[in-house]
């Protein structure tokens, strides 16, 4: 184990188990339906690459780059689009894969931005929801696990761009970023 983690949340079979269940279900769910999956970067990128090999269908996926939080553990409350779709979503089937939704602000824009061009349905999952945090009402469709009031890093998520590497979901020792 990494020495800044306190505690492992959630191991690589864990998270591997679920992501095995979501993508059987969005097989189900999405079949004949050509979802453009869009991942969140940069957290949601190792979640995404699980989740689409999971789904058996035909899908298109694209990227968007937004962030909220720079280098802190406390979201700045505003959203900036640091890189657009590259595809339109009008009429389509969007499926937005996260890493962690906290207080919901980065996908209440991101829902809104889709809905407002007009994409015929727009569903998100996500790894892990913290829903002690939420200030939105953003609701996932999908979810992996649960997470408590702790900041947590790997497997995709990080602190100051690190610790994405990680294979497992762990909580991050406070002293790590309690100076910052
Ligand atoms: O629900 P919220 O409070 O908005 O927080 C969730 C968002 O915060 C993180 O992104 P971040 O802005 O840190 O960018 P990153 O994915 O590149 O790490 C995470 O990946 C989510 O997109
Ligand atoms: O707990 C978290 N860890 C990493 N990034 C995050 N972005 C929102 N919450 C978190």
């Amino acid at each position: 184990m990494n020495e800044d983690i306190k505690e492992i949340l959630y191991s690589k079979e864990q998270i591997e188990e679920i992501s095995k269940k979501i993508g059987a279900q969005l097989t189900i769910d999405y079949a004949g339906k050509k979802p453009l999956v869009i991942c969140v970067l940069k957290g949601a990128i190792l979640f995404m690459a699980d989740i689409i090999r999971k789904m058996d269908t035909y899908t298109e996926i694209d990227f968007m780059d937004v962030s909220s939080y720079g280098d802190s553990t406390v979201s700045s409350g505003e959203v900036k689009i640091i890189k657009d779709l590259d595809v339109p979503v009008e009429g389509r089937n969007v499926l937005i894969i996260e890493d962690i939704i906290d207080t919901g602000k980065t996908l209440q824009c991101i829902v809104s931005l889709l809905k407002h061009r007009k994409a015929q349905s727009v569903k998100i999952c996500t790894l892990l929801d913290k829903p002690e945090r939420r200030v939105e009402g953003v609701v996932p469709n999908y979810v992996g696990f649960q997470v408590p009031n702790e900041f947590v890093v790997g497997y995709g998520l990080d602190y100051q761009g690190m610790y994405r590497n990680l294979p497992y979901v762990g909580i991050l020792k406070e002293e790590i970023y309690e100076n910052n």
